[in-house]
């Protein structure tokens, strides 16, 4: 690409194409390699029935510990009992592991290693370093026929070109010179193109990747790595990594090549089960899924906001969700509703929060003076007991208070308290507070502030989604909360549809290491939208990288989308393909129609997936309705699982997703004319790789009309 803007296509090309792209003829050189993959596919083979027999031989094992078990049963004590069940789990795990070592190799026949650098670190021998998915060692020679990705040498790969280089290790700096940087398609087992670069990583080999049709699930890219993302990969050091990067600019990927890193690196202290995604819906948490397994690793939990804000408020609260939030923008233009939520977006609200729990410290806990008996315990010891617990959520300060209080009468009557003095005491500190609920606090907040009308809500209605995060914020300000201490690597995906008080909950909940993710021109609710900026004032220890070259859509898409919402930063991966095209239509059943012609031509295309996204669901449904065939799907946010072929579904829940082919029916003025829909307009139309089609009846919506 670089080498692209520089001399201009044409030239480029021609460069690019004698020098670095042409496949080695049957040279030498390729005689070589193709030798060496047959032997390396024979050790791999022969590996592969290593474990086999191992397999075999604990499985056997196991049969016969079970049926040794089960014969001396009535022989055994406890303790043979525990032990012979220690034994069974021992190795079944040791079985489970061979299992997994032969997926691996199983893998690993298939397509060995993608790359290769012959690196001369200072005053060594040249060593070729055969690059794939997962390591492969040569036991009896101890020696790395295949490096894994992520191990430290094979930064290389993707840091470096031809000539002086060098990679950390955890021991420290090795430098060296990179002589020789191939690139390899390997296919079920045969090779199906090498290819030698000497400027530019990858250019080719990532243009075919990205050309090929998509798969049913997100793929792994450790391929074709770029070194603007290894960097974000590999990045050990950030507490906190905020990557705002444009539509297709590899977000989700980075991330979790990023969790792939940190397992591989930290494999003594995190397993995949410590990690949690944080992910906007069911149906991208099953899109990604394969990515992590594909890369050897297991299945990372995940949990939508939704269901963390249930758990945070123990159910006892009942609010309409983030997609029903969303819903009803769109559904209709309300400005009271868009009035509290916007002003719930704010950071200012965050802050006047925390204003006004400063207030509740100082001026909620008053009384009187507390009798006991004939002990007068006077009102400053007590708010001065209740002060010294400054470190304590307030509403968990009472009982200690209380405590505190009846110490100092027992002490001053030098008698033990009875059980009516102890529970009056227990009564009359909690009665000092203003309030005991956190609702009530919550409600007093915008009274406090001049502003009740900002808080809807009634007795047996449920919260607005805005309040949601605000009054978990409260209740963990005032009542604490036990954190989820076992995750030690937090994901956040769509970063720019959650507000600074959510950030500052998650920062509450979460005192791990962060990587929160987004794209502020793709939110699907512009009132309540965060920037990186607004992330970074409530992370200020986040490190941010900006990601701005577009990998999945081709130039013409990108251009298309930018039309709709411009960013003047965003490179598109030069990927060439059909216009866009925008169709009119007399009426909607001709436009609906004209859609089944569209389904009929994918289906005979050789692409596999095709998305056809509306603004609601309301228009999915009817859409869905009308183009009912087998092999069609409805994508609906009660959804869990990503279907291959046909989708028809909103924009809001095609986040994150991207298909082949999109179309995106009724975009008329009628339909598309709100800040919010915009919004919509665009996530649906990056969601393309390859073809995008605009279907509309009536008047064209402006937004794509420039
Ligand atoms: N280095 C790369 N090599 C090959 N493919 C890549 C690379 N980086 C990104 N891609 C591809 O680009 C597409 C977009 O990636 P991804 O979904 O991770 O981007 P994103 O920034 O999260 O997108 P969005 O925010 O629009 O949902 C995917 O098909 C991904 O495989």
């Amino acid at each position: 690409m670089l080498a692209a803007k520089r001399f201009g296509k044409l030239e480029f090309k021609v460069t690019f194409v004698a020098h670095f792209t042409e496949p080695l003829g049957m040279n030498a050189t390729e005689h070589e390699e193709r030798e060496y993959l047959e032997e390396i596919k024979e050790k791999l083979t022969l590996a592969i029935r290593r474990v086999d027999a191992s397999v075999r031989q604990f499985s056997d094992e196991l049969r016969e510990k079970k049926e040794y078990i089960h014969e001396h049963q009535s022989g055994m004590d406890d303790a043979d009992m525990v032990a012979a069940g220690q034994s069974i789990n021992r190795m079944a795990f040791t079985g489970e592991a061979a299992v997994a070592r032969k997926r691996k190799l199983l893998k690993l026949v298939q397509s060995p290693y993608f790359g290769r650098i012959d690196f001369v670190a200072r005053n060594q021998d040249s060593l070729p370093v055969y690059i794939g998915i997962y390591s492969f060692i040569d036991e009896q020679k101890r020696q790395g026929l295949i490096f894994d990705w992520r191990a430290p040498i094979s930064s290389l790969f993707y840091d470096f070109e031809l000539g002086e280089a060098s990679y950390a290790t955890p021991s420290g700096t090795v430098q060296g010179t990179i002589a020789l940087k191939r690139q390899y398609k390997i296919r079920d087992g045969r090779l199906e193109f090498m290819l030698d670069s000497d400027v530019n990583i990858h250019d080719d080999v990532l243009q075919r990747e990205l050309a090929k049709s998509s798969d049913d699930k997100m793929k792994n890219i450790v391929a074709t790595i770029q070194r603007d993302q290894n960097a974000v990969i590999r990045n050990e050091t950030a507490p906190v990594m905020v990557i705002q990067g444009v539509a297709g600019s590899g977000k989700t990927s980075i991330a979790l090549h990023r969790i792939a890193f940190l397992l591989y690196r930290y494999r003594e202290s995190i397993r995949a089960q410590d990690v949690l995604i944080i992910s906007p819906n069911k149906v991208f948490a099953d899109y990604i899924s394969n990515v992590l397994p594909e890369l050897g690793e297991e299945h990372l939990p995940e949990l939508g906001m939704d269901e963390l804000a249930a758990d945070l408020l123990e159910n006892r609260y009942p609010f309409q969700t983030f997609f029903e939030q969303v819903s009803a923008l769109l559904d209709k233009h309300d400005p009271a509703f868009i009035e509290r939520m916007q002003f719930k977006s704010s950071s200012e609200f965050l802050s006047q929060l925390n204003q006004y729990l400063l207030h509740v410290e100082n001026h909620y806990f008053a009384g009187t003076d507390l009798r006991v008996g004939r002990t007068v315990v006077p009102l400053p010891f007590i708010q001065a007991k209740f002060k010294a617990y400054h470190r304590v959520p307030l509403l968990k300060r009472l009982a200690l208070v209380a405590e505190d209080v009846r110490n100092h009468v027992r002490d001053a009557t030098r008698r033990k308290l009875t059980g009516q003095e102890k529970g009056a005491i227990g009564e009359a500190i909690p009665r000092m507070f203003k309030f005991n609920n956190v609702l009530d606090f919550y409600r007093d907040f915008f009274r406090w502030i001049g502003k009740p009308v900002l808080f809807r809500f009634e007795h047996g209605m449920r919260l607005e989604y805005a309040d949601v995060f605000a009054l978990i914020y409260l209740r963990i300000r005032l009542e604490g909360i036990t954190a989820y201490d076992h995750v030690k690597h937090l994901l956040v995906d769509e970063m720019q549809d959650y507000t600074p008080v959510q950030y500052a909950v998650l920062s509450r909940v979460f005192s791990c290491r962060k990587t929160i993710l987004g794209d502020v021109s793709q939110t699907v609710n512009p009132y309540s939208a965060s920037s990186a900026e607004t992330i970074e004032r409530v992370f200020p220890q986040a490190e941010v990288v900006r990601l701005y070259r577009s990998y999945r859509s081709t130039v013409e898409i990108t251009a298309f989308a930018q039309r709709i919402t411009p960013n003047s930063h965003i490179i598109p991966l030069e990927r060439h393909g059909p216009a866009p095209v925008v169709a009119r239509f007399d009426r909607q059943e001709a436009e609906l129609q004209a859609i089944e012609g569209m389904i009929t031509a994918f289906r005979s295309s050789g692409n596999h997936s095709l998305g056809i996204i509306c603004k609601t669901l309301r228009q999915a449904e009817q859409a869905h309705q009308a183009l009912q065939a087998p092999g069609i799907y409805l994508l609906t946010d009660e959804s869990t699982t990503f279907k291959e072929g046909v989708i028809i579904t909103t924009a809001h829940l095609a986040k994150g997703l991207e298909f082949d082919e999109v179309i995106v029916p009724f975009a008329s003025a009628r339909t598309y004319k709100t800040e919010v829909d915009k919004s919509m307009l665009y996530v649906a139309c990056t969601r393309a790789m390859h073809q995008l089609t605009l279907t509309y009846s009536g008047e064209m919506t402006a937004f794509i009309s420039s």
